[in-house]
């Protein structure tokens, strides 16, 4: 559920005074998302998304993401066009909130993802990293390596009340990577959090991607290894090889891995597995029971974490054996 500020009809309408938006039909609070707070508009020129940012995300942040939509927009990529206010700014404020509306983008994300699905994401993430290469703005990521040890270390000691073993297991596993995290990647705007659900398709078309909030400046391979864990398991737990394949061609057939990026995929990944599982490990244990947020399970990071460790080189997750080579 994400609607954690309400807002009242008169603030709605002298907000939208702000805009040339047409007139309010109806507001509706949309439950998905667990950051913000969303609402789907309907005025006399369309539909549109209204967000109010919550305390997780930093006010000093939001030029960056709003204006990552913008530029991505005007690049030819689909995602949310923040709308300008008649003061030519994106950002407003609304109920005490930093506030701004961004168009509405048709599909839906999909449940159920198959291989041809994992080439559709695998090629527009590469397309957004090509758009976002001028982009001018930087945001530092606050959740890569030097970052894991804080948040793991307010998690620690109750870990092995999740699961026996837990504080040792991952004690090892974030001090190999502090050591082995590649560096001199190439670099760039990544959107750092591709799930399924931040993906929306019409059919087997990709229709756009939602959801910048987390985008950042990082390794541009880094978001492969995210997308790898969070489109290519299956419920069961196993990787499908398959829809490995399909994703890292998708996104060689817009822009092809180095072959140090390639190479780096297996830590890569174990990172990314790291990372979700520490976000997911933090809000498990400081979520106060009967809250409306739907807690993801850390375990299932823990799994693919496990599962990155025994690889022994990329062509295991789909990578073809020529693209190994300079
Ligand atoms: N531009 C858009 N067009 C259509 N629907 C949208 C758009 N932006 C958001 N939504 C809807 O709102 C929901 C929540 O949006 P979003 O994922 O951005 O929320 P959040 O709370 O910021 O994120 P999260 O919890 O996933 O990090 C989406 O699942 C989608 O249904
Ligand atoms: N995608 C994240 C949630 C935050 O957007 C996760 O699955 O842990």
């Amino acid at each position: 559920m994400a609607v954690y500020t309400d807002v009242s009809e008169d603030q709605l309408k002298s907000f939208l005074t702000e805009y040339d938006v047409g007139t309010l039909l109806s507001c509706k609070g949309i439950a998905e998302g667990v950051e913000n707070s969303n609402f789907l508009l309907k005025t006399t020129t369309g539909f549109y998304i209204l967000t109010l940012y919550e305390k997780r995300v930093a006010a000093a942040d939001l030029p960056f993401f709003l204006g990552l939509m913008d530029h991505l927009s005007q690049n030819g990529l689909s995602c949310p066009l923040p709308i300008p206010r008649l003061d030519g700014e994106s950002l407003g404020e609304l109920a005490g909130r930093p506030a701004a509306m961004v168009s509405f983008l048709d599909g839906a994300w999909l449940r159920k993802p198959q291989a041809i699905h994992c080439r559709e994401v695998g090629r527009a993430m590469a397309e957004m990293h090509v758009a976002g290469a001028d982009f001018q703005i930087r945001r530092e990521n606050a959740l890569t390596v030097g970052n894991w040890r804080p948040l793991w270390d307010g998690s620690r000691t109750r870990a092995d009340e999740v699961q026996p073993g837990l504080r040792a297991e991952i004690d090892q596993a974030l001090s190999d990577l502090e050591l082995h995290w590649p560096q001199g990647l190439p670099e760039g705007v990544i959107h750092a959090d591709l799930f399924p659900d931040n993906v929306f398709f019409i059919e087997d078309s990709l229709s756009g991607l939602i959801d910048f909030y987390f985008a950042c400046n990082d390794f541009l391979a880094y978001d492969v290894a995210i997308c790898l864990n969070a489109w290519c398991f299956e419920p069961d737990g196993a990787f499908n090889l398959t829809k490995g394949m399909a994703l890292i061609d998708g996104y060689q057939s817009v822009r092809p891995l180095s072959a140090a990026e390639a190479e780096a995929l297996p830590v890569l990944s174990r990172g990314a597995a790291l990372r979700f599982f520490l976000t997911r490990l933090h809000d498990w244990l400081t979520t106060p029971e009967g809250a409306l947020v739907v807690k993801k399970d850390p375990l299932e990071y823990l799994r693919k974490l496990r599962f990155h460790r025994q690889i022994g080189s990329s062509v295991e997750y789909g990578l073809r054996r020529k693209d190994m080579v300079s």
